[in-house]
């Protein structure tokens, strides 16, 4: 048996209680596996008297996570904190500077940080790595950078917040409101203690800036996301775009497009048969498409106790068994400072008005839309009310930019009662 790894854990909230709980749990199976005990030296968390339901009183207590991270005795600091700054943060920076090893959960840090600590990291020769971070139990992090090393990777498109999909799943399954389900979810406890986080997509994108970064080669660049939350899709969206033969997603998308890198994290359409459509609840889903492999689809559990500690220990065993991979799959110094794109490239999309109901409303619109070289593939006009017609248009690919042209010319139309909802098409 080689030497021991000892872990010191700082966090011990959802993620770091799963990991106390799995190092106890498999401790022959580790060793198995890695030829080395994998043990816990000492723990860190904001109150010391907390009952996790874990006895913990076999390991040394930190107050400090910085003093945990560079403490003699631990090989591996385990950050399950959270936070983009902070105690995060410093304790990372203090750990590398330590020579130690580390895996984090923290998607926040990395999507804010990421450059900057994969060139401290492999500058000090120590690993960071953060499986956990992206789509939970999903090895995703793994896929990309090591399975599918030898691919030119063209497209990554996935839902990866797991509190979203299960907002706009519940919305469809039990006829609420986006605020009903809001608050139910809430209740719950499935929100982050920021829920902006969330439903403003930050958090999705956040993940979505780690994978580009690894897939395309290019600095993590969460700045250069187009961001979008679903705080302002309606029962009535889903309900439409149900009878069109879609679903809505909270899908974020990142492409090659020329010299440039289009990242985009927004509501979007998928077909309802297709395995996206049809993701119910809090799972994930990630489609990797490259030029060998075509495309893999990966689904799994993008959160919780046991699914999060699974990524965060396949981390440790990694690094238990000397595997030493660059922090996003090549060396930071490498990585290319990539053009923002925005979504240049043709799709379908869906439009929803709502039109005044006279004569030759309909054709207007139909006319503004030819107009601008955007052609319709297929329209319903619903049953209208007193005043109003509401009528949806799946259009033919065409480029956004061309588009944009047609909305702004319906608007000076005055048969739109208030701004159309656009929503892009997405294959999958
Ligand atoms: N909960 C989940 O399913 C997932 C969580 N993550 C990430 O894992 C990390 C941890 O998440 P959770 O376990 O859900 O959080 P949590 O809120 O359940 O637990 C956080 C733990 O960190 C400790 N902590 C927070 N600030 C601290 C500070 N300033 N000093 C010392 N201790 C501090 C808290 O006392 C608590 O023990 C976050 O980065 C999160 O984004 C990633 C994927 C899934
Ligand atoms: N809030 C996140 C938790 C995991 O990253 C989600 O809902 O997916
Ligand atoms: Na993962």
């Amino acid at each position: 048996m080689n030497a021991p790894l000892r872990l010191g854990i700082a966090g011990l909230g959802t993620v770091g209680i799963g990991v106390v709980k799995t190092v106890r749990q498999h401790s022959a199976l580790l060793s198995a596996r890695t030829g080395r005990d994998v043990s816990i030296t000492a723990v860190s968390a904001r109150s010391r008297d907390k009952d996790r339901g874990v006895n913990l009183s076999a390991y040394a207590w930190e107050d400090d996570p910085v003093a945990l991270a560079t403490r003699d005795d631990v090989d591996v600091y385990v950050e399950l904190m959270g936070g983009t700054d902070g105690p995060a943060k410093a304790s990372v920076d203090a750990a590398i500077a330590a020579g130690k090893d580390v895996v984090t959960a923290n998607k926040a840090m990395l999507a804010i940080h990421g450059q900057s600590l994969a060139e401290a990291a492999e500058t000090a020769g120590v690993s960071l790595r953060y499986e956990a971070a992206v789509a939970g139990g999903i090895p995703v992090i793994k896929a990309l950078t090591e399975g599918l090393a030898g691919n030119d990777i063209t497209r990554i498109v996935g839902v990866m917040n797991g509190s979203c999909n299960y907002i706009l799943t519940r919305m469809e399954s039990a006829g609420l409101s986006y605020d009903e389900v809001f608050a139910e979810a809430d209740g719950l406890g499935y929100l982050e203690a920021d829920p902006q986080l969330d439903v403003g997509g930050i958090d999705a994108a956040h993940k979505l800036a780690i994978l580009s970064s690894i897939a395309f080669g290019t600095r993590v660049d969460f700045d250069g996301i187009e961001l979008e939350g679903i705080e302002r899709v309606s029962i009535n969206d889903i309900r439409h775009a149900d009878d069109m033969g879609f679903k809505i997603k909270l899908l974020g998308v990142a492409q090659r497009t020329g010299r440039g890198l289009e990242q985009r994290m927004m509501p979007c359409l998928v077909p309802a048969t297709s395995p996206m459509g049809q993701l119910q609840g809090g799972t994930n889903m990630v489609a990797i498409e490259g030029d060998a492999v075509e495309q893999i689809v990966l689904r799994g559990p993008g959160a919780g106790e046991g699914p999060t500690a699974s990524a965060v220990m396949g981390d440790v065993c990694d690094i238990a068994r000397g595997v030493r991979l660059p922090v996003f799959g090549q060396p930071a110094a490498s990585l290319e400072q990539a053009d923002r794109a925005t979504a240049v490239l043709p799709a379908p999309y869906y439009l929803r008005m709502s039109l005044v109901d006279k004569p030759g409303a309909l054709a207007k619109i139909a006319t503004v839309l030819g107009d601008a070289g955007v052609s319709i593939d297929r329209m319903r006009q619903y049953e209208h009310d007193d005043a109003s017609a509401p009528v949806l248009i799946v259009t033919h690919k065409t480029t956004r930019a061309d588009l944009n042209t047609a909305i702004a010319a319906m608007k000076s139309t005055s048969v739109l009662l208030s701004d159309p909802v656009v929503l892009r098409i997405e294959s999958v």
